[in-house]
């Protein structure tokens, strides 16, 4: 369980949010709103453990992720709003680097049907730097696939997808949730999954 407590955020000389708190439990999903510059991907990075709060904690499972930060880690898969893929890299080496910065090995047979799954069939030994906007996506959102991990923290995953994609993340979604997972998600449009709980910045 994330239990966002009290969450305050500065940036610069300015408050951006203040006594932010929310819980998400098994199965929850959280959908994080708000305009512009009101503070959302801060938001992420402080539940990601990648920058602190001004004020209040984060905690996993009751313990201050900036104490256990490994053991949270493993537990975490972080997708920010910028495609984080190496341009010079195809999909296939993409997943299986992120896969190694993890501590983990991700066989090229594993990429590959990971990457066939998320629609890049035949795109899948290009280099990243020739894809589409939406394509290169895709190959970050692969990794929802090829990384087991209980909370899944994704910053305006819809951006630049089709609406077959827009579907087929909304399905993978679904069905984290429905494994006892969690997500927080970022979005400016409604979610196409059912059921989320709305944090508005
Ligand atoms: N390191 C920084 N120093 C100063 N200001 C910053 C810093 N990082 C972010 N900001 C500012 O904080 C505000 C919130 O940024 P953030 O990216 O969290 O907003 P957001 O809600 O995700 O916006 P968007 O919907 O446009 O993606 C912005 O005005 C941004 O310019």
């Amino acid at each position: 369980m994330l239990s966002a407590q009290s969450l305050s955020c500065i940036r610069g000389e300015r408050p951006l949010f203040e006594g932010v708190g929310f819980d998400v439990g098994a199965g929850d999903l959280v959908h994080v709103r708000g305009a512009n510059g009101s503070g959302k991907t801060s938001l992420l990075r402080m539940l990601a453990g990648l920058a602190l709060p001004a004020a209040g904690d984060v905690l996993w499972n009751g313990v201050s992720i900036a104490s256990e930060p490994a053991a949270y880690h493993r537990e975490l898969l972080y997708l920010g709003h910028l495609p984080a893929i190496k341009d010079d890299l195809s999909g296939t080496e993409n997943l299986q680097l992120a896969s190694e910065l993890d501590g983990d090995s991700l066989g090229e047979d594993a990429a590959r049907a990971a990457l066939l799954r998320i629609g890049l069939a035949g795109r899948e030994d290009l280099p990243a730097r020739v894809l589409s906007a939406g394509q290169k996506r895709r190959v970050l959102l692969a990794r929802l696939l090829t990384r087991r991990a209980r909370l899944w923290v994704l910053d305006e995953p819809f951006t630049a997808l089709d609406v077959k994609a827009v579907d087929m993340l909304g399905a993978l979604v679904t069905e984290h949730l429905a494994q006892g997972g969690s997500a927080v998600v970022t979005s400016h449009q409604p979610l196409p999954m059912a059921d989320a709980r709305v944090v508005q910045l």
